[in-house]
């Protein structure tokens, strides 16, 4: 199965390549980094050390193999949207694990899914695509006397607040408890707020050092609460599910999809 992996310098796309190397089956079709990168026309695999793989840097999704059978992408809104549209006219299957989108980017990939198949979660480790279902679960079962408020932490390097998965374990929550999370979330509290409104849904938001990706959904009322945490100590796990979630693409009709549809946990 060929692979292109764009933003392939970045930190998840050198270990995307790094794992796509190591992998039997699979082999890199093409790489990319941004249109200015000093990097352009860098032997990927030098780059990640891994030796020359004979996949130049190019900063075009055009510049790679049409033959590929998959794109997988993790960089930013706005190249992200320049992938999904080559994706779509090479009627190419997508995985998308870029966070940070706008309401309207997520409508042009639902577009775009009528078309390809994509799959699009803000995390691919298995351990948050299990927690999910957990937190909509727990949700459902304590009801409106429990308040619920997420925290997550991240690297110092991280663009996007708060982070994908809380924003999706915020909406897991939220529909377990038969709310919409955009009408009720607070995103953080300063100053004489006074007491918290009932029915929000809370989001707190850390930055700093090398944390990998932390978050902790709390559920709390009038003497206990209930703390779910995922913790991912390197960055393997996401891209291991993604890899996952590309071989499974290649079966696929076209539609959206997401890590729940990949692991089978949808209906079950
Ligand atoms: N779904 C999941 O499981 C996970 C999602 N993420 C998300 O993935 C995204 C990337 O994270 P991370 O790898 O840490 O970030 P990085 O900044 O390390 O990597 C992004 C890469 O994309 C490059 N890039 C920017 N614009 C383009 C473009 N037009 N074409 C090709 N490449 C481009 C960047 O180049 P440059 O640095 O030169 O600008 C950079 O090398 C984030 O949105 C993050 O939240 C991260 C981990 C897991
Ligand atoms: O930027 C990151 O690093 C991560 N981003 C994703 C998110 O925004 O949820 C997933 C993971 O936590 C790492």
């Amino acid at each position: 199965m060929n692979i292109i992996i764009t933003g392939a310098p970045g930190r998840m796309g050198r270990t995307l390549v790094t794992l796509v190397h190591e992998h039997s089956r699979l082999t890199l079709a093409g790489a990319t980094d941004r249109p200015d990168s000093s990097l352009l026309g860098t032997d990927i695999g030098a780059l990640c050390g891994l030796g020359e793989l004979n996949v130049p840097l190019v900063d075009d999704l055009e510049q790679c193999d049409p033959a590929a059978d998959v794109v997988i992408d993790f960089t930013t809104p706005a190249a992200s949207m320049d992938h999904l549209e080559y994706c779509r006219q090479q009627g190419i299957g997508l995985v998308i694990g870029t966070t940070g989108f706008s309401p309207e980017e997520k409508d042009l990939i639902a577009q775009a899914a009528r078309e390809i198949p994509i799959v699009f979660a803000p995390n691919y480790s298995v351990g948050v695509t299990v927690l999910l279902s957990l937190v909509k679960q727990t949700a459902a079962l304590l009801g409106d006397d429990y308040d619920v408020e997420i925290v997550e932490m991240h690297h110092r390097h991280k663009v996007d607040a708060p982070s994908g998965t809380a924003l999706r374990l915020g909406e897991a929550a939220a529909e377990g408890l038969g709310r919409n999370l955009y009408d009720v979330a607070v995103y953080g509290r300063e100053g004489a707020e006074g007491p918290r409104e009932q029915q929000t849904i809370g989001f707190a938001t850390l930055r700093g050092g090398d944390v990998v990706g932390d978050h902790t959904v709390v559920y709390a009322t009038e003497g206990e609460r209930i703390e779910l945490t995922h913790k991912a100590s390197n960055r393997n796990t996401f891209a291991k599910g993604a890899l996952r979630a590309a071989q499974w693409l290649v079966d696929q009709p076209a539609g959206l999809y997401d890590m729940q549809d990949v692991l089978g946990l949808k209906n079950g």
